[in-house]
């Protein structure tokens, strides 16, 4: 308990502070060019235009995007700063890795590492979970490259999915297939997005659905043409921002609270769960033969 006290604080204190960013080169300030601003932490890439108020935040750690801990908290940290930015309505979320949005969870970072890491690992996961769903800002994913587990439950959080027409690509929750479970408030998005059915169907099978199927399933709402997928966003943005944002926000809210409540009532116990799950050798072990298999792979 006082462990997590301990990671808690500052895990808080490295937000606010900004020291984080500063290992890397000093705090991620804006850098204005004519009516475009940026900022980038490293791992990450913002660029936002001060005439429509949409940012575009670009994943950008090769090779796959996956969501270690400095990823995750930079992730937070950068969207905890447009938040708070009166000036930005959306934010379309995509990746500047070729053929990739996300791997999702870095599998890494679940292997071989002490209780202490897993708990500070699983929080900044929910963090980034609480955040993105809960965004006032419209947010749109452009998946333009597969999106496996965490990299689904990212674009499964945004308000509206638009995917590369590549039947390369595939999306879901696939965590079964690694011997390890999506837990509830991942279940939940997914419910809320595509329902009960197709969920229990996606998540038992751990079932990865190339882009025309992904459609199909309703786990996202637009293919288009690879090199389309940024202008189509922009394009869908601007639908979504011509409503009035008190009233979108006020019904995003209507349909995501229940969700987020949950996990907020049940944090420090979602994260103890998550602890003594993965630190179980049977689990370890799984994952240790998934990554075996996508190292032979090549
Ligand atoms: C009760 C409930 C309690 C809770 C219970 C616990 C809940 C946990 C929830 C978990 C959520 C997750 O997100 S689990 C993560 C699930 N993710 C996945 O399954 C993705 C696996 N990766 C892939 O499918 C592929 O790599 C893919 C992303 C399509 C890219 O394929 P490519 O051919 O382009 O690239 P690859 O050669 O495979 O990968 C390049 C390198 O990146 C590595 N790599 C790929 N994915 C990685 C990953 N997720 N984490 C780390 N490393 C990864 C590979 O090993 C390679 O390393 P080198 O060989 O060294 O170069």
């Amino acid at each position: 308990m006082a462990a997590q006290a301990v990671l808690r604080s500052s895990a808080r204190a490295r937000l606010l502070s900004g020291a984080f960013c500063a290992q890397r080169g000093g705090p991620a300030l804006w850098q204005h060019h004519q009516n475009q601003r940026a900022f980038s932490n490293g791992k990450i890439l913002v660029e936002m235009d001060e005439a429509t108020g949409v940012a575009v935040m670009k994943m950008k750690s090769p090779p796959v995007n996956s969501l270690n801990l400095d990823f995750l908290t930079e992730f937070s940290i950068s969207l905890e700063k447009l938040e708070i930015d009166r000036s930005c309505r959306g934010l379309i979320l995509t990746s500047a890795v070729s053929k990739i949005f996300s791997a999702g969870l870095d599998i890494t970072e679940m292997s071989g590492k002490s209780n202490e890491h897993y708990a500070a690992f699983w929080r900044a996961v929910q963090e980034m979970w609480l955040k993105l769903y809960g965004s006032n800002m419209v947010t749109i994913a452009a998946i333009n490259g597969s999106s496996p587990a965490g990299g689904c439950l990212m674009a499964l959080c945004c308000d509206y999915r638009i995917m590369a027409d590549n039947p390369k690509f595939a999306i879901g929750l696939n965590e079964t297939q690694l011997g390890i479970v999506a837990p509830f408030w991942f279940k939940d998005t997914m419910i809320n997005t595509i329902g009960n059915r197709a969920t229990e169907l996606s998540l038992q099978l751990g079932q990865m659905y190339p882009a025309p199927e992904a459609l199909k399933f309703g786990l996202v709402d637009k293919l288009v043409p690879e090199d389309k997928v940024q202008s189509a966003a922009a394009a869908a943005m601007s639908q979504w921002l011509s409503v009035p944002d008190h009233a979108r926000q006020l019904t995003k809210s209507m349909m995501r609270k229940p969700a987020i409540d949950r996990l907020v009532k049940q944090r420090e116990a979602d994260i103890n769960n998550f602890v003594s799950f993965i630190s179980k050798d049977s689990i370890q072990k799984s994952l240790q033969i998934y990554m075996d298999r996508l190292k032979q792979k090549k």
